[in-house]
């Protein structure tokens, strides 16, 4: 099949990089565009073989494949730009295209240069991807002329996509200006009120909003801000805040606004971050997640695959790419996977009881529907007297109402259930299926918790893979017979030795889950309760208390 072909002339690398913005390019010459056919009946024809062959149009739709396009500029060293994208859309199982928007000679020094495509051809870029091959989503990163940002609205008021991710890409990673001060302008006026997610980094939120921005209250005030120039949703992202242990992004979607923390990776390896985000957003939106739920997905995602590539060594400046398909890598390595699992989904676990919901006249999903309205953070289903059959429905229906809104869903002892409801993950004690045989079975990326009264059994659920661990009895419960309490001292001496996330269970409420956090231990990240969200009347009001007290003893512990 004959397709348009481009060739870079040599013209190309005489053009100088200006610091503060791309210098356009002389003319057209700098990027002879050489087309053996018209690519307008090259479309025709595409269009004429589905009109003909209806039999493939319907398979194609049967066989939909989740489809991100990549509106971006390459990156020569591939940390960033397209070649960040098109690897993070491959990591998480999508499928993706690309509109070049300019091409960078840059590596893990700095930007040595770049140029920009002309905004005509950018339009043929986008006409040829839109018009034929059913994206879901599109991401922009590198809009490097108003020009092109103008021929982007126009292609997608005539190819409407479903939801269009914005990296509103003004500074690289090693500090380069790569848009000029004319780009904010059409940022603010043409880009952003299309937006479904827009997700400035702190420079980029301060040059769109022309604010100081150092505090995470101040990225508060700039997602409200930025929301007010139309994206559905926003993400500012505090990588650069300073004197931060955590990566903290503040997303806002217009009623809710939410402070998601992540571990910071101390690496060299965080060229292409950015990018990376936005398109596993992109990637999430595509396969169907909610928003909330894909810019969770995205920020673990970045987190593991840093931490995985925190000390490989590629090229000799200040930043190094990383490596996006830890995926893979982990599943050659059977080795654990934290992919999908973000430790502060633990502040707030509610686990069910099919007793105490039965004895109060709900079903198993009216409970974790109000758990999660009243601000639990992760789900586990223990259902101990319940039919297989029943719990797997029960299950189902569960997942649905968590996958909508953002909360993970795990199943109490049964690997089972979890694989065939297809589960975040499932929680197992020291009697139910070793942690290890369960990774094995549920693979890399789904949520282990281990119970642990020990440091010892801390050391063996984190080499078994385990994610985290529920410690206790740190108080006297009756929900769990003979159950051993260990007590605050105990809890304290199992999260010391733990390499592993810690959420203590046992006799926990609202009155003493303030001494539980209060004994100040950065991995202990919550408290999991049955009894206290579940044999009381209203779960939704037993929840809301308990997320009170933890959030006030969390703002005055840490
Ligand atoms: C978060 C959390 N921690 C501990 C447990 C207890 O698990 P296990 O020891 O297997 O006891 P059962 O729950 O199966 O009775 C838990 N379920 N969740
Ligand atoms: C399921 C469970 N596991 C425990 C452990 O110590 O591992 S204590 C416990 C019961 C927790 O219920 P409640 O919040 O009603 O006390
Ligand atoms: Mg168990």
């Amino acid at each position: 099949m004959a397709y348009a072909q481009v060739v870079l002339s040599s013209s190309y690398d005489s053009l100088s990089f200006n610091k503060v913005g791309f210098r356009q390019p002389k003319g057209l010459s700098s990027f002879l565009v050489n087309s053996r056919i018209n690519e307008d009946k090259q479309i025709h024809t595409s269009m004429e073989m589905q009109r003909d062959n209806g039999s493939i149009t319907k398979d194609h739709s049967r066989l939909k494949v989740p489809h991100v396009l990549t509106v971006a500029g390459s990156d020569s060293g591939a940390g960033a730009g397209i070649q960040a994208d098109l690897k993070a859309c491959a990591a998480r199982g999508v499928y993706c295209s690309t509109v070049i928007t300019a091409v960078t000679a840059q590596n893990t020094v700095g930007v040595q240069g770049g140029n920009i495509v002309p905004e005509d051809f950018v339009a043929k870029q986008l006409r040829s991807v839109l018009s034929d091959m059913q994206v879901d989503v599109v991401k922009t990163g590198m809009l490097p002329s108003t020009g092109i940002v103008k021929v982007l609205r126009q292609s997608l008021a005539e190819f409407p996509v479903r939801g269009l991710v914005v990296d509103p890409v003004m500074v690289s990673t090693s500090g380069d200006v790569l848009a000029g001060p004319s780009i904010l302008t059409v940022f603010r006026e043409e880009l952003l009120p299309m937006a479904d997610i827009v997700t400035p980094n702190l420079k980029e939120a301060s040059a769109l909003l022309g604010l100081k921005l150092e505090t995470v209250s101040h990225m508060r005030s700039a997602a409200k801000l930025l929301h007010d120039m139309g994206p559905r949703n926003v993400l500012v992202k505090g990588g650069d805040l300073p004197d931060s242990s955590d990566a903290i992004d503040i997303f806002f979607d217009g009623d809710n606004i939410f402070e998601l923390r992540s571990s910071r990776i101390k690496t060299r390896n965080s060229h292409g971050t950015g990018c990376t985000l936005a398109s596993c957003i992109a990637a999430e939106l595509a396969k169907g997640s909610s928003m909330l739920q894909a810019v969770k997905a995205a920020k673990c995602f970045v987190e593991s695959a840093l931490g995985y590539s925190r000390d490989i060594v590629i090229g000799n400046g200040p930043q190094g790419p990383f490596d996006h398909l830890l995926r893979l890598k982990r599943n050659i390595h059977h080795s654990s996977g934290k992919h999908g699992f973000d430790p502060s989904d633990l502040f707030l676990y509610a686990v069910t009881d099919s007793r105490m919901n039965k004895r109060w006249g709900r079903s198993i999903s009216e409970a974790v529907k109000a758990a999660i309205e009243g601000g639990a953070t992760i789900i586990q289903l223990r259902e101990k007297d319940i039919e297989t059959r029943d719990f797997l429905e029960a299950a189902k229906s569960c997942l649905e109402i968590c996958r909508s809104r953002g909360v993970p869903l795990l199943i109490n002892d049964r690997v089972d259930v979890a694989l065939a409801c297809d589960a975040d993950g499932v929680h197992v004690g020291q009697s139910d299926m070793p942690a290890r045989a369960a990774r094995s079975l549920l693979g890399p990326e789904k949520i282990i918790g281990v119970s642990c009264k020990t440091p010892e059994q801390a050391e063996q659920a984190w080499i078994n893979g385990a994610n985290y661990i529920g410690c206790g009895g740190v108080y006297p419960t009756n929900t769990k017979a003979t159950n051993l309490t260990i007590g605050l001292d105990g809890l304290k001496a199992v999260c010391l030795a733990s390499k592993l996330p810690v959420v203590a269970i046992g006799g926990i409420s609202a009155s003493n889950a303030g001494s539980v956090m209060g004994i100040n231990v950065p991995n202990l990240k919550g408290v999991a309760v049955v009894s206290t969200l579940f044999d009381r009347e209203c779960v939704l009001t037993e929840t809301g208390n308990l997320h009170s007290v933890l959030t006030e003893v969390t703002s005055r512990v840490s």
